[in-house]
């Protein structure tokens, strides 16, 4: 058992680095193909598990494309967040800002309306029945132009109001953030908070245009910031937000060993860093899995845990009045 296993449990968290189709678990995955009478590529449960091992980005990219081509409906969607929020509840997650794809489904004929509505309606019910608030962010993904990412921004319009952000997500090396610099400006406009992941494979100037260029609210991974002085600086005067996923980056081999993480690095540099899941499904856990995995292998003290936990919510788009009513019950646990 992990060291501070009770105290994880025990504490209220925010998930804020959340891919939804990142939580598509094999077995059900199996069950939707089924129903939709889709065909996958896996006959059992045991080699759709052998599938899901990768050693980069974009292998595990292709996995994840193709696993969500069976999600054809609104009740799909519906099932898919319904069974996340069921397994954050048991970790304790509270509050979830979860990122989706939409042009992963446009771009097979899935309606951006149908794949929407199955995710709110999840959302609500998550609301009411298991009390975890949740807000939405619409992410565009990199490997596509720009001008498909004003395409996406004009057909979601009537959802606007659904959407806390927006986000920037896939192949990151040789998708720089200043290539969607206009689309970001325009979503700035618009009211959108920016999240952009950064620095996950690709280099730390792709950190510095997210931060200085484009004005991200928070950097998602951000683990090559490490490699610049300069920008560990700025990172930690502006207490821009990055949200570490540890098991990602084990899995992706962004890190060779967990030891290698920078988090406890970046928690003593004073840096509003928090820790997430990214794609539980297939990363091996969900997030009281990375905060055991990686108090281990970082030997983070009991009062660092809680600083993560407390951080998580600091670090979110509540208001400040919600924000510290969570930092306040940690406190008081
Ligand atoms: N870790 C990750 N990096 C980039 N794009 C993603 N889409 C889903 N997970 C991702
Ligand atoms: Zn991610």
């Amino acid at each position: 058992m992990a060291k501070h296993a009770e105290l994880i449990a025990s504490l209220p968290k925010a998930e804020l680095h959340l891919h939804i189709e990142g939580s598509f678990e094999p077995e059900m995955m199996m069950q939707i193909a089924e129903r939709n009478r889709v065909e996958i590529p896996f006959k059992t449960l045991e080699e759709a598990k052998a599938a899901y091992n990768f050693s980069n980005l974009q292998e595990f990219l292709d996995l994840y494309y193709q696993g969500m081509n069976v999600l054809r409906t609104e009740q799909d969607f519906h099932d898919l967040t319904w069974a996340y929020l069921k397994r954050a509840k048991l970790d304790n997650v509270q509050h979830v800002e979860m990122f989706y794809d939409p042009q992963a489904h446009t771009g097979r004929g899935v309606a951006f309306g149908t794949v929407t509505e199955g995710i709110l309606s999840a959302l609500k019910q998550g609301e009411k029945e298991l009390g975890i608030s949740s807000m939405l962010i619409m992410s565009f993904l990199r490997h596509l132009s720009e001008e498909d990412g004003f395409a996406l921004l004009e057909e979601s319009k009537p959802w606007h109001d659904k959407f806390v952000g927006v986000g920037l997500d896939s192949s990151e090396v040789g998708h720089p953030p200043l290539k969607f610099e206009r689309l970001f400006a325009r979503c700035r406009e618009l009211g959108f908070k920016l999240c952009l992941h950064a620095g996950e494979e690709g280099p730390p100037s792709y950190v510095r245009e997210a931060l200085l260029d484009i004005g991200a609210d928070r950097i998602d991974h951000g683990n090559r910031s490490m490699e610049d002085a300069g920008l560990i600086e700025i990172l930690r005067d502006t207490q821009t937000p990055l949200t570490n996923c540890p098991l990602s980056n084990l899995a992706l081999c962004v890190i060779d060993d967990l030891k290698q993480s920078p988090l406890k690095a970046q928690l003593e540099a004073g840096f509003l860093v928090t820790v997430n899941s990214d794609d539980p499904a297939y990363f091996g856990g969900y997030i009281n899995r990375n905060y055991e995995q990686i108090s281990d292998a970082l030997d983070l003290s009991a009062q660092q845990v809680v600083q993560l936990a407390k951080n998580s919510f600091t670090a979110s788009f509540l208001p400040e009045n919600k924000r510290s009513h969570f930092i306040q019950k940690i406190e008081n646990a």
